[in-house]
């Protein structure tokens, strides 16, 4: 029997929701309703308006015979301003200075809809780029991996600082780490990435950029490329950072070991993004 319109809505909605950046043929939608082609494609028109008016995303019509429509999540610039301000608000609260200059974020990096935000705000700053992996460092990068790599897509892979037989043959690098000038080590299974792979780098905090850095240097000896840098937060770093081009949604701004105090602000997410933004409301 022919499934009426507000109930193809409501299914094609769901389906296309839980598969970001896939390219869904009408004639799958065709036979699962049992619709024409013609129907189908107005019901697309609505949800695509409706994406549209609501910053739920983009819905991406491919023509042609293998053509068909990709839904791109992203997230419109007062919903990601909102979100980032109640980020720097919450990090700027009492006791999450750590010694170092260290911010504690597991609180918020094991809420669900905080990584489902932090990883729909990196997905749209990369949505129109060929990311074919997202890397991070073990461990509090897994999450906010996880979380991007869900939005675009793209399988995440995980750099670790230890030797484990469980990862097989690995790559590894040494790298400067942090302040300390200490020479660390992190590897990467062999089996993680390809050659020419576009990768994106994610992590939860960088300070002194040590751990990023090593994560390109990863990324050169893969042969794959670097297509960009996002972090959940950046510390107060005196020096001279070794990364520069990186996109954060908070900064510490100030530190106060006297009475344990730190003061977060928004990161330059926002102003990166700027022409992204405007052009969404276009
Ligand atoms: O910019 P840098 O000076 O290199 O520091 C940023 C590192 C340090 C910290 O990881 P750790 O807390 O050391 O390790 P884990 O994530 O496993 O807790 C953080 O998650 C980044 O990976």
């Amino acid at each position: 029997t022919k499934v009426r319109r507000s109930d193809r809505l409501i299914d094609m909605t769901r389906y296309l929701l839980e598969r970001p950046h896939t390219l869904v043929p009408l004639t799958y939608f065709s036979k699962r309703y049992e619709s024409a082609k013609s129907s189908i494609s107005e019901d697309l028109g609505i949800i695509r308006r409706t994406f549209m008016q609501r910053q739920t995303g983009i819905l991406e019509t491919v023509p042609g015979a293998a053509g068909g429509v990709r839904y791109i999540p992203t997230i419109g610039r007062n919903e990601a301003s909102d979100f980032i301000a109640d980020m720097a608000h919450r990090l700027s609260e009492t006791d999450r200075l750590l010694p170092g200059g260290y911010v504690y974020l597991s609180d918020l990096l094991g809420t669900p809809e905080v990584l489902r935000q932090i990883g729909r705000l990196i997905a749209t700053q990369f949505a129109n780029q060929q990311v074919d992996a997202v890397m991070t460092v073990a461990t509090k990068g897994i999450p906010i991996a996880q979380s991007v790599s869900q939005y675009l897509n793209a399988p995440f892979v995980i750099v670790r600082r230890d030797s484990k037989i469980t990862e097989g043959s690995t790559v590894s690098v040494n790298y400067v780490s942090g302040s300390s000038a200490r020479i660390e080590k992190m590897e990467l299974s062999k089996r993680s990435l390809q050659a020419g792979s576009g990768v994106l780098i994610v992590d939860d905090f960088m300070k002194a950029g040590g751990t990023v850095n090593g994560m390109r240097s990863l990324i050169e000896e893969f042969d794959a490329n670097l297509v960009g840098i996002s972090v959940f937060a950046e510390g107060k770093f005196a020096g001279d950072r070794m990364v520069n081009d990186y996109t954060s949604l908070i900064r510490v701004d100030d530190v106060d070991t006297k009475t344990n105090t730190l003061h977060a602000v928004p990161g330059n997410y926002l102003d990166y993004n700027q022409a992204m933004f405007k052009g969404m409301d276009a």
